[in-house]
C-alpha cells in the first residue's frame, strides 16, 4: 500500500483507479463495506485500488463547536487499512482553501488527477463548498467523466444506525463494547512506552505509559484490556486520565500488564479495550490506591476467566 499525503492539485496518477471516498473516522463496519467494495471492483476490473481521505477531519477546521474527537489518528488508519488490500492510500491536504472547492471542481480533480474509474462512497457523503456535493451530483456526473459508481446503502447494527457520531456518543458513555460492535473490531491505541514517574513499580503495579491525544475519545478511567507485546497478547488492566492522586501534567493511558515482566521502554505496544471498570478518581493515599487497583485487578481475572475473548 503506498502512501501519498499531498495537496490534490499536485497529484497525477498514471494508473486507473477505483477509489473509496470519506473520511473514514474509525474505520467502522460501514466504512468497510464502502472499502471492500472499491477493492472488490478493482479486482474485477483490473485496476488499482485506493482509498482517498484527508490528513485532518474536516471538522476539525470547519465545525465551530468546541474541537471534536478523532476516533482514529492517520497513523492508526494506515495500519488497518494495511489489512483490506488497498494499492493506494490518499491523505489529501485538507485546508480552508481546499473545503471552498466547488463540489464540480473536486470531482474534475478526482477524475483528471487521481484518473478516477471507480468511485465508492456512502449514502450520505458529501463534499465540496458547504458540503453541497452528493450521491445525486455524483449520479449526473457519471455520463460526463464515465465513472462507474457504487453507493453503499445504510449498514445498520442491531437496530442502531452505524456512524462514528453514534460511535463517539458510545464513547462518552463510556461504553466501549457497544463502541467495540459498531466498528466490528475491538478499539485499539498503539504508542511507544515512555518513562513516567517510577513509581508504580514500587507499589506493585508497574504500568506502561504511553501519551494519548487530548483529542481521543475515549472516557478517562479505568478499563480492562488487551495488550500486545511483540505481536503476543497479554491480558491487562489500563488506566486513561491524568492520575488526580500522583498528579500527571499530560493525559496518559498507563497499563498493568499481568504475566509480564520486561523493559519496554521505548516499545511500541497496542493496547486494546475491552470493558469500562470505573472512572479515576483522586484517592486520600498511594495505599488506597494500591487497593482499588487490586479491586480492578480481580475483576479483569473474573473478565477474562469467563470470557470467550482469549
Ligand atoms: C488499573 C489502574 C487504575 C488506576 N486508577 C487510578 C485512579 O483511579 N486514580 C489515580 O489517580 N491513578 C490511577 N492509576 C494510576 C496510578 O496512579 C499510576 O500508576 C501512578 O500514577 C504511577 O505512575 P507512573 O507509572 O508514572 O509511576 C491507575 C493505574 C492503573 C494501572
Ligand atoms: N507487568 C508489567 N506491566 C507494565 N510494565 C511493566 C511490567 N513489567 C515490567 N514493566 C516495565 O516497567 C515499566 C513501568 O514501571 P513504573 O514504575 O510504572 O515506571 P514508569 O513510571 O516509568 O512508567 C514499564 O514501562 C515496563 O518497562
Amino acid at each position: 500500500m503506498k502512501i501519498i499525503r499531498d495537496d490534490l492539485h499536485n497529484i497525477k496518477i498514471s494508473e486507473k483507479l477505483s477509489i473509496a471516498l470519506g473520511t473514514f473516522d474509525g474505520i467502522h463496519i460501514g466504512h468497510k463495506k464502502i472499502i471492500e467494495t472499491a477493492v472488490e471492483d478493482a479486482k474485477k476490473f483490473r485496476i488499482k485500488s485506493a482509498v482517498v481521505t484527508f490528513d485532518k477531519h474536516p471538522l476539525e477546521l470547519l465545525s465551530s463547536n468546541k474541537q471534536i474527537s478523532i476516533i482514529t489518528n492517520n497513523k492508526i488508519k494506515a495500519k488497518i487499512l494495511e489489512n483490506y488490500g488497498i494499492d493506494y492510500l490518499f491523505f489529501l491536504t485538507f485546508s480552508r482553501e481546499f473545503a471552498s472547492i466547488e463540489p464540480e471542481k473536486f470531482l474534475y480533480l478526482l477524475i483528471n488527477n487521481l484518473n478516477s474509474n471507480i468511485i465508492t462512497c456512502g449514502y450520505n457523503y458529501s463534499f465540496g463548498k458547504n458540503g453541497r456535493g452528493n450521491v445525486e451530483l455524483l449520479d449526473i456526473f457519471q455520463k460526463e467523466y464515465h465513472y462507474k459508481l457504487n453507493i453503499v446503502d445504510k449498514i445498520m447494527c442491531f437496530e442502531k444506525d452505524v456512524s462514528s457520531t453514534e460511535i463517539r456518543k458510545e464513547f462518552i458513555k463510556g461504553d466501549i463494547e457497544e463502541v467495540n460492535k459498531l466498528l466490528g473490531y475491538n478499539y485499539f491505541l498503539i504508542g511507544t512506552v515512555e518513562y513516567g514517574k517510577g513509581l508504580a513499580k514500587q507499589f506493585g503495579f508497574p504500568t506502561a505509559n504511553i501519551i494519548i491525544e487530548e483529542n481521543n475519545p475515549l472516557k478517562n478511567g479505568v478499563y480492562i484490556s488487551k495488550t500486545y507485546v511483540n505481536n503476543k497478547g497479554y491480558d491487562s488492566i489500563s488506566n486513561i486520565g491524568y492520575t488526580p492522586t500522583l498528579r500527571s501534567t499530560s493525559r496518559v493511558l498507563e497499563t498493568h500488564i499481568f504475566n509480564f515482566d520486561g523493559n519496554l521502554y521505548g516499545k511500541e505496544i497496542k493496547i486494546e479495550f475491552l470493558k469500562f471498570l470505573r472512572e479515576e478518581k483522586k484517592f486520600d493515599s498511594v495505599e488506597n490506591l494500591k487497593q482499588a487497583i487490586e479491586i480492578d485487578r480481580s475483576n479483569a481475572i473474573h473478565y477474562f476467566k469467563n470470557s470467550i475473548y482469549k
